[in-house]
């Protein structure tokens, strides 16, 4: 076994042989291997003093392997288990990675990946170890503050923001999708003097373009058909508190000419009236479209465009702040601890690295999404870059060329390990593997997991139950 220095391992199976067998292959310097017949006998023993790894049959007599993960976890929310079986069954083995446990490994094929599995379990679980141990705590402050972002770039939108905020200007938010355009608009509103009056978002391509005259300005009973009664648009709403527009550059050219009334007189009609009616509304909006292009194309009233363009703040994408990746990072995951209501949940280094390395073309939304789906998937309070999706939350501008990048690498590194490896058979283990990680992704969603592989539903469930495959059988049997 490579440096796991002082481990303690507890293997629990009702089989004598068995235990004598795999203690003495996991046997090693600065490694403690602990047995027990019976899943009570070894719950004892884990609260008596606690291992760095449990490794269990899931058919035991009495409490059953499944009920032991699910107690071991109970007793301690990062235990680390390694449940094996002679016959995993789908279900056995869904069960047990939805309790948490590290893997599920076919006990014929224990002889040959044993120590690889224990190896790195016992690595994952002594760096998850050392993160929590140097973990610093986020400062309270932080937790608190809504926009996040120390970056040269943030700063300066910062400073903006103060600086509009006094002001009753319109303002141009610009930006990448994702990159936070709203959460600005809704700071610009909260520190101004309107902050007691209403805020009111909306996005323009989600209201269809006959109805939006209507939800802006409001219509009068039976301006048109299915206007049953009088009703307010959104400038009458917040009156006096601040609209923000967002998505502005895909307004119908005929609202256009009714916002650049209000923003010139601060005056207009609802739809089916004549009477003009008068508003006290600052107006923000937003934009990921190039607006100079759209007016010089036609599409975009020219008045309008410097009208709202009054002052303009851009937040660069955030591949080009790096710097606050960490920051946002550790801020969403700890509001995802928070939200669990568990541990504090932290990141070790290498994670890190790897979300400050990537691209982000969905931006903090991207970001944000990923360390959800992280927290939603991971087994334990630390995550690993192992629990990190990534490119995988939907961004709307996907990255092809950087995505076709990494996956060379990977498979460059995948090699690598395998030349390392001699008895291994690379393609049907890269194809376990693969199902496994698309499976558990997918939130165990077998349809979509074998339509992003480009499989059928059976192959899936073959590679799912199938162990990993290794060229020279050892002679020694398991159990
Ligand atoms: N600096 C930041 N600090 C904390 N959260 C952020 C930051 N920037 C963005 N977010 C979060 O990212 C998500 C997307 O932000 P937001 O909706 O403001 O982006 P947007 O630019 O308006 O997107 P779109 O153009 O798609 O409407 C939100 O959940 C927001 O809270």
């Amino acid at each position: 076994m490579a440096d796991t220095s002082d481990s303690r391992i507890l293997i629990v199976d009702s089989d004598p042989d068995f235990l004598v067998w795999a203690a003495s292959h996991l046997k090693a310097p600065g490694v403690a291997v602990i047995t027990a017949e019976r899943a009570e006998e070894a719950l004892a023993s884990f609260q008596k003093s606690r291992a760095d790894l449990v490794l269990a049959e899931v058919r035991l007599p009495g409490t059953s392997g499944i009920e032991l993960l699910k107690r071991l976890r109970q007793t301690d929310p990062n235990a680390m288990v390694i449940l094996f079986s002679g016959i995993a069954s789908t279900s056995n083995v869904i069960e047990a990675m939805r309790l948490g446990a590290y893997d599920v490994l076919g006990k014929e094929k224990l002889p040959y990946e044993l120590r690889t599995v224990v190896e790195s379990a016992l690595r994952a679980n002594e760096s998850r170890r050392v993160t929590r141990a140097q973990a610093a705590e986020i400062p309270a402050e932080t937790i608190q503050e809504t926009i996040i972002g120390r970056s040269g770039p943030m700063q300066d939108v910062f400073k903006m923001i103060g600086r509009v905020s006094r002001s009753d200007a319109p303002v141009m938010v610009t930006g990448e999708s994702g990159c936070g355009k709203e959460l600005v608009a809704r700071a610009i509103h909260k520190f101004s003097p309107r902050a007691q009056k209403e805020f009111v978002g909306i996005n323009i391509t989600s209201i269809p373009d006959n109805l939006m005259e209507s939800e802006i300005f409001g219509h009068e009973k039976g301006s048109f058909t299915g206007a049953v009664t009088q009703r307010i648009g959104r400038f009458e709403q917040c009156d006096g508190g601040t609209l923000f527009l967002d998505e502005i550059g895909d307004m119908p050219l005929a609202v256009q000419s009714k916002l650049l009334r209000v923003l010139q007189e601060g005056e207009f009609c609802r739809v089916g009236s004549n009477q003009v009616l008068k508003c006290d509304v600052r107006v923000l909006a937003a934009t990921n479209k190039d607006l100079e292009a759209e007016v010089a194309k036609g599409t975009f009233r020219e008045d309008l465009f410097y009208r709202l363009n009054v002052v303009r703040i851009h937040i660069p994408p955030l591949r080009e702040r790096r710097e606050d990746v960490r920051l946002l990072a550790e801020f969403f995951l700890h509001r995802q601890s928070a939200r669990r209501r568990g541990p504090t949940m932290r990141f070790t280094e290498d994670a890190l690295a790897l979300l400050e390395a990537y691209d982000w073309p969905g931006n903090v939304r991207e970001l944000e999404n990923t360390i959800q789906r992280a927290c939603a998937l991971c087994n334990s309070d630390v995550l690993l870059p192992s629990d990190i999706p990534l490119g995988s939350t939907g961004s709307r501008h996907g990255n092809s060329a950087t995505t076709v990048t990494r996956m060379r690498d990977a498979l460059t590194m995948l090699l690598h390990t395998a030349q390392t490896t001699p008895d291994i058979e690379l393609l049907p283990w890269v194809e376990r593997e693969l199902s496994r990680m698309a499976f558990r992704h997918y939130e165990e969603d077998a349809a979509k997991a074998s339509k992003f592989l480009g499989i059928t539903s059976n192959a899936l469930q073959d590679n799912l139950g199938a162990p990993a495959v290794k060229k020279v059988p050892a002679t020694k049997k398991a159990s």
